[in-house]
């Protein structure tokens, strides 16, 4: 049933989505040894340190601008056969930077690769830049700065991701202020590693419209009740969630009880591949899984539109397309 509804994507990590066989092509054309890391056609790792040890892997097996765009193109593809009018990747120039392509060309790539998928397909796509947590502050600035002055019509928002147990959310105001400053959506990721208090301060430091995540707020109903309140979106990811343990199994998983509070959610497949799940999954599971409606889950896709970091012209023409 879920196959034929029209979906859309606000969190998913650009590298993270990378389909093992193509990482596995990529390792051989540059000669990377992949088994700390990809084994039997599926990535391997832990727990979260070891998750984003793997995440670093993979992405060091995309070095030039052309490999960003077959990456790019090889995801809004597949999300586009699976329904999908909408995307929004997560794309951190650090990873860019870290295997000598630079932040400019990373970039450079993934714009091709989205207006390929978009004259081919239809999807719209936009980037979210990201900085990484655990690079602490300043490097966290330096990507909002990036963000900010990069000039890249599909550069509309900006996110921090990485290591949620480092540092405090109050030392990396300044990278969203040099954002929003600029323009840009703002998005964080908060309450998926951390607890309640985690989302408080994403609230209270960043001012977000949107959180990825944010799940673990169900540990506080006043946190709860001011997400409903304010309109907070949350980029809800129970595949991720459960994979990572932040939820013992799907039955345990809060979307139902946010989505009955008042809070407005979306579907999201944050690193699909690592965690053995795809958009279309995450659509079927919450319907043959956690009972939600194909009403409910249409509810949820426009959400995400009235979510998405786009110009009111574009979040038009995408509404009229569901
Ligand atoms: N689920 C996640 N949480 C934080 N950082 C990430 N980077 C990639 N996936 C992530
Ligand atoms: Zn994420």
């Amino acid at each position: 049933m879920t196959v034929s509804l029209k979906k859309a994507e606000l969190h998913c990590h650009l590298e993270g989505a990378a389909p093992p066989l193509l990482a596995l092509a990529q390792a051989r054309k540059y000669g990377v040894e992949t088994r700390d890391f990809l084994r039997d056609g599926a990535y391997v790792w832990r727990d979260f340190t070891s998750f984003l040890a793997a995440y670093d892997a993979v992405a060091g097996l995309f070095r030039t601008e052309s490999d960003y765009t077959l990456l790019t193109e090889t995801y809004l593809d597949e999300l586009a056969a699976a329904g999908a009018v909408y995307s929004e990747l997560f794309v951190s120039p650090d990873h860019g930077e870290a295997v000598g392509l630079g932040a400019d060309a990373y970039i450079a790539g993934i714009s091709r690769g989205i207006e390929a998928a978009n004259a081919r397909t239809g999807i719209e796509c936009r980037m979210v830049v990201v900085g990484l947590r655990h690079k602490g502050p300043e490097r966290v600035e330096w990507a909002a700065r990036y963000a900010a002055t990069c000039r890249n019509r599909l550069v509309t928002g900006f996110n921090m991701a990485g290591e949620e147990r480092i540092g405090r959310v109050a030392d990396y105001a300044r990278a969203f202020d040099i954002a929003r400053d600029a323009g840009l959506g703002i998005t964080i990721h908060a309450g998926e590693l951390c607890g309640a208090s985690s989302v408080r301060d994403a609230l209270d430091h960043v001012r977000p419209s949107r959180i990825g995540h944010g799940v673990r707020a169900i540990e506080d109903p006043a946190l709860v009740a001011r997400l409903a309140d304010e309109g907070v979106v949350l980029e809800v990811c129970p595949g991720s969630n459960v994979a990572l343990g932040v939820f013992p199994d799907l039955a345990a998983h809060p979307l139902r009880r946010l989505h009955e509070a008042g809070v407005r959610v979306t579907l999201n497949s944050d690193d699909p591949p690592f965690f053995h799940t795809s958009l279309q999954r995450e659509y079927a599971v919450a319907s043959e899984v956690m009972g939600f409606t194909g009403a409910e889950l249409a509810a949820m896709t426009r959400t995400a539109i009235e979510a998405a970091f786009v110009d009111e012209a574009t979040r038009v023409a995408l509404l009229s397309r569901l």
